[in-house]
């Protein structure tokens, strides 16, 4: 409820302003504030407008998230308005609003089949559920676990078709940046979720992204409403005289591949479709111009490349036009011929840009610390009708595909940031560039969200995967961040509701946290959207079918934080004056090589046969100093930027520590697991051996007692049968014997020789006369027997104590420490071997083997003796 009242408030703002989309204030404050640009470029300085910096940047609050603050104004409505008003006039209560996001779930493709049913259900337009796999069935039924219910401003299920999707979350974007707000639309989510297919769109009729369809509303709507284009956007939002580096194409040019086989050929064509158009035209005020610029950057790697970089300029091209008198627009990159595998590698090379704070001149803030940051060098390029806009990002495209494939990356590895750029300008007022309003529309579709310890990353790829993690961690860390400061503010303020109290939000911004924008390059380049003015907006984009439940649900977690964060409502606000040095195109300087990769193509291909071909990419350092202009140089304090550099670098030291760590345990554990199997392997494999020898030996022992028996010939059928019975009774005692001494190994290992040897004592206490002499030969045939025996199984018998020994150890201590003893270089084979059972175990089956034996030789007496008797009688 809730969230649905304060979308009505924000959707009322907006229902205003489209009302008059010039209204008379702004026209005032851009008059004013031209007049003093005026002045101001008559000095030939840079300094930013008053009027901007009137602006200035509103107080970083929350009101709308804050229960705190809701319940003093429900309060201070009942009875104390007169001074909940006082309050009000420090924060006004508009100026912030929430990041939107939407969750898009990804339609169960036909080709992969379902491994399970899905863990995602919607619940409403709003809210959906998400239920544990692997919970048990019990609990999954039972009542609905709030953790597990995920609340979104709008959930789009798997059926949504593109233009629906589109005309709810971007087109309101796409509005406000044609009304000179800035908007910053953001993808999230695992591999194969489909942020890809959002932003660029599928194949198919109908399908494409919201990167196209922005496109061809803002053409739609601006047509006939061209610029002349002599000034152009730099840096973030400052704006500049138009040189010829801005790439003026005609309205029909076309950038088109060349018809040499070349790189591009060998990679898979894009899908910005050029007959799939929307028609949506936004109803604008006519008495405005417009120009719009395209730029188009990645991050890889915590790097910053220019995806637009090696675009022809055709203006400085030597070959003569072609006959249709359109400049050719090509790239340097895809049209260069492949090598084959025998000649020289494809060196490409590209090069880091780098990030910089914005001057102040550029900026609505007066702080240089919380002003927005740009890319020094980075493209920007006019493009006149929508098929030009597509085919430009078609080649920035194909750009990141390239790198993307030599970095033999099957998915996005890489952030990649479209910016739209719209320079509007009174008719009225087209001479005075003070009065040209700079939006910017950025999409962003991130790099797949999954974690590294769910991948089986190793080298360049785990750097990949780390520094994907990274920036997005951070990421989450600077909305924390600026959630916890907002709720600071925001009770700061709620408590300080006293008769006749301001509130100085200075004072409580000193005591706040520093938002961590600086640890990674996309949070430092999206940085001005969450300090500055403008709208945010994010799609979660979830498979719940081939994709892990834990990933997912970090992902919602991860859209729950974000909802929670509120960005300035954005404002028009004109720009500085354009100077001749602020339009400085951007120089190429000495290179600094810093990464190669050597990558082997396969080019196969329809009529073509397949070979190989070698490129190498190198990836230069970004150059500190390196801008398109000289206007860099503003006051930043040193210790403070040695400080931020100290602490990246020993974050990321950390990090890589932590990887590395995580990833050699993972090793240790899988190794010790393999040893341990192999072990329990030998084990039984020598238990079975043992077994046999003494199912053997038993047969043998019956075999020559039988064979003594037959040898004295002398047994009667009486004294025979006597024996006999005797034999089997022994036999039987024999059985059960060594069963039991299988099935208690345990009780067997603890028996002392002490023991043994009192029983065996007893047991040779027989009342034979012949005992004297049988004694003596069953000692001969102990000794034998043990000899045998000891010789045979003393080996097998130690290497078994060891393993029982590893298994004692393995089972004492957990797998975790274990494997950790192993990272530290522990390994169970270095113990030394303890005093073993397995002696106490042969002694002690030993000796009721010799038990049997003599009660067999007791047996043999007898009856001998009874034979003898009954010859003589
Ligand atoms: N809403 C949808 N309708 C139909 N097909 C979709 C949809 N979303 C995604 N797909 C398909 O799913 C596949 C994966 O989507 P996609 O490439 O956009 O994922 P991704 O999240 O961008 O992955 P990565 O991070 O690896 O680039 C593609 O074949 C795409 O066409």
């Amino acid at each position: 409820m809730a969230s649905k009242s304060k979308a009505a408030t924000r959707a009322s703002n907006r229902t205003k302003t489209n009302a008059d989309p010039a209204p008379a204030p702004t026209r005032v404050t851009r008059a004013v504030s031209a007049a003093k640009l005026k002045d101001a470029g008559a000095k030939g300085g840079t300094t930013a407008p008053t009027a901007a910096k009137a602006t200035g940047r509103k107080p970083f609050v929350s009101r709308d998230n804050s229960p705190e603050l809701k319940s003093s104004q429900e309060k201070g409505s009942k009875g104390k308005a007169p001074q909940l008003k006082t309050t009000m006039s420090v924060v006004d209560s508009n100026d912030k609003e929430p990041v939107k996001a939407y969750l898009r779930i990804r339609p169960h493709l036909s080709e992969d089949q379902p491994s399970s049913k899905p863990y995602l259900e919607s619940m409403s337009d709003t809210a959906v559920r998400m239920v544990d796999p692997s919970a048990p069935s019990s609990s999954r039924m039972s009542n609905i676990n709030p953790s597990s219910v995920y609340t979104f401003s709008h959930v789009f299920p798997s059926e949504t078709t593109q233009p629906d999707f589109f005309a709810k979350t971007t087109l309101p974007l796409v509005k406000d940046a044609l009304e000179g707000q800035n908007a910053l639309l953001f993808t999230y989510g695992v591999t194969n979720s489909g942020k890809t297919y959002t932003i660029q769109g599928g194949e198919q009729e109908g399908s494409a992204g919201i990167l196209p369809r922005s496109l061809d509303v803002i053409f739609n709507s601006i047509e006939g409403l061209h610029g002349d284009g002599r000034f152009q956007p730099v840096r973030l939002q400052g704006v500049g005289l138009a040189d010829d580096t801005s790439y003026p194409l005609d309205p029909s040019s076309r950038f088109r591949a060349s018809s040499v086989p070349a790189l591009a050929d060998i990679l898979q064509n894009l899908s910005l479709s050029q007959s799939d158009t929307d028609d949506t035209t936004l109803k604008l005020d006519r008495n405005h111009e417009y120009t719009v610029w395209i730029s188009y950057a990645e991050v890889y790697n915590e790097k910053v490349y220019d995806l637009l970089a090696s675009v022809d300029d055709p203006s400085a091209t030597q070959s003569p036009p072609p006959a249709s008198g359109i400049p050719r627009a090509t790239s340097s990159y895809l049209n260069l011929p492949v090598p084959n595998s025998q000649s020289k590698p494809l060196l490409l090379t590209r090069k880091a840009l780098a990030v910089k704070p914005c001057p102040l001149a550029d900026s609505d803030s007066t702080d240089v610390g919380s002003s927005g940051r740009y890319i020094a060098g980075l493209r920007q390029l006019r493009v006149h009708s929508a098929a030009q806009a597509k085919e430009l990002l078609r080649l920035g495209q194909l750009h990141r595909t390239v790198f993307g494939t030599l970095a033999n990356s099957q998915s996005s590895r890489s952030h990649a940031l479209v910016t739209i750029k719209i320079l509007r300008v009174h008719r009225g007022d087209k001479n005075d560039p003070g009065s040209i309003l700079t939006s910017r529309l950025t999409l962003v579709d991130l790099a797949g969200s999954e974690r590294t310890k769910h991948t089986q990353t190793t080298g360049d790829r785990l750097r990949e995967a780390g520094n994907i993690n990274n920036s997005l961690m951070v990421l989450g860390q600077c909305m924390e961040t600026m959630r916890s400061n907002q709720r600071i503010l925001a009770r700061s303020l709620a408590g300080g509701v006293n008769p006749g109290s301001r509130i100085d939000t200075r004072d409580v911004k000193k005591g706040l946290a520093v938002v961590p924008f600086r640890h990674s390059k996309l949070t430092e380049i999206l940085m001005d959207y969450f300090v500055g003015e403008g709208r945010v907006a994010m799609i979660v984009n979830i498979n719940p079918y081939d994709t892990g439940y834990d990933e997912n649900s970090h992902v919602m977690k991860f859209a729950a934080l974000a909802r929670e964060v509120a960005t300035s409502a954005p404002t028009a606000i004109p720009r500085p004056v354009p100077t001749a040095k602020a339009t400085a195109g951007a120089k190429s300087k000495a290179a600094a090589p810093s990464h190669t990769r050597k990558v082997t193509l396969s080019l196969s291909g329809p009529g073509r046969k397949a070979s190989e071909t070698h490129l190498e990419v190198l990836e230069e350092d970004e150059e500190p100093n390196e801008g398109d202009d000289g206007d860099d140089d503003e006051p930043i304090n040193p210790l403070v930027n040695a400080l931020f550099d100290e602490i990246e670098m020993l974050r990321m030291q950390l990090f890589e520590a932590e990887i590395k760590a995580a990833v050699i345990e993972a090793e240790a554990r899988e190794e010790v697991m393999q040893e341990m199997e192999s072990r329990m392997r030998n084990m039984e494999k020598m238990y079975t051996r043992r077994l046999m020898t003494e199912v053997q030996q038993n047969e043998m022992k019956m075999d020559e007692k039988l064979d003594m028996l037959q040898n004295s010939g002398l047994l009667g059928k009486r004294a025979q049968k006597k024996v006999a019975d005797s034999d089997s009774e022994d036999v039987l005692d024999d059985i059960e014997e060594e069963s039991e001494v299988n099935q208690s190994l345990h009780s067997v290992y603890t028996q002392d020789d002490d023991d043994v040897d009192e029983s065996h004592s007893e047991l040779s206490r027989s009342p034979s006369p012949l005992a004297g002499k049988t004694k003596a030969k069953t000692s001969s045939i102990k000794a034998r027997s043990k000899a045998s025996r000891f010789s045979s199984e003393s080996d097998e018998d130690a290497e078994m104590e060891d393993q029982t020994d590893d298994i004692e150890d393995w089972s004492d201590s957990p797998p975790g420490a274990e494997a950790e003893k192993g990272a530290l270089g522990y390994s169970s084979k270095n113990r030394a071997p303890e005093p073993v059972f397995e002696d106490d175990i042969q002694d002690d089956t030993d000796d009721d083997d010799i038990g049997e034996m003599e009660d067999s030789m007791d047996g043999m007496s007898l009856a001998q003796s009874s034979s003898n008797g009954t010859t003589k009688q």
